[in-house]
């Protein structure tokens, strides 16, 4: 088994290049994904929020308005850490079971912990690569203000709020570029799959097939 942590820029490309490496076989932990289900109506995660934020987060059917919940975070880095400080210790601890249950049905997979704030989080000491899905910023806000149909402002927010993606690349021990076409960043990723698998399960020694 191996644990690669999977990260990059809000819009980088994450959620798609996990898609390729899950087509690939890779078993995806998907932070944002978790950090929804943490925050469901009638969790403690909720009325923590409610109680903090008030109201006015709520939709008329009681769950989060995360268009708005987002708007204030964005712009209040206060009530950003409250935020963080609420969901952020729930999704890492979800994350720790899910990675366990894998472990044991699976104990040859590769797992790929895709969580933006790795990096922000200080998550990566354990982790046995940490592969950042990079393009360069003006790309990043481009494909942002297009995906959410936000304006600049909105979408520069939320890449402020986040470790500058050339600090992520610095960071990490494995690159994919994801600026060009769909089908190149599909390659460097089934590229990083075999890599990670290699390791994940290596060759038995004795075994004259591997040589
Ligand atoms: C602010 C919220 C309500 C906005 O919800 P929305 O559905 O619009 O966005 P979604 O959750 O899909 O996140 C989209 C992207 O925003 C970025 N992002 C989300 N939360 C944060 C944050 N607290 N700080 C910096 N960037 C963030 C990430 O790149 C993420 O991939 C939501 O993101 C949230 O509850 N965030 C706090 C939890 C969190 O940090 N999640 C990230 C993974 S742990
Ligand atoms: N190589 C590419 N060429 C063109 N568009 C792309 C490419 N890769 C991703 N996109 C588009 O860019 C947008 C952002 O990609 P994606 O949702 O995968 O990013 P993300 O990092 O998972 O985002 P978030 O941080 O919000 O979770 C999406 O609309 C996606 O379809």
């Amino acid at each position: 088994m191996i644990i690669a942590g999977l990260t990059g820029g809000i819009a980088s490309g994450k959620s798609t290049v996990c898609g390729f490496l899950r087509d690939a076989g890779a078993r995806i932990v998907d932070a944002d994904k978790i950090a929804r289900a943490v925050v469901r109506q009638g969790t403690p995660a909720y009325d923590e929020i409610c109680s903090y934020f008030g109201g006015t987060i709520l939709q008329p059917d009681g769950g989060i308005d995360r268009e708005r919940l987002g708007d204030i975070i964005f712009n209040d880095p206060e009530k950003k850490a409250r935020l963080d400080a609420i969901v952020h210790p729930r999704v890492f601890e979800q994350s720790a079971h899910m990675i366990d249950r894998i472990a044991v049905q699976a104990p040859d997979a590769v797992i790929i912990l895709d969580v933006p704030l790795l990096l922000e989080a200080g998550m990566e000491k354990d982790l046995a690569e940490v592969i950042v899905v990079y393009v360069p910023e003006t790309l990043q806000l481009k494909r942002l203000m297009k995906r959410d149909g936000i304006g600049e402002k909105a979408a520069m927010a939320r890449i402020r709020s986040q470790m500058p993606i050339e600090e992520k690349r610095r960071r990490a021990t494995i690159v994919i570029d994801n600026s060009g076409a769909m089908e190149t960043t599909q390659r460097s990723a089934l590229a990083v799959f075999k890599r990670l698998q290699k390791k994940a399960a290596p060759p038995f020694a004795g075994d004259p097939t591997t040589a």
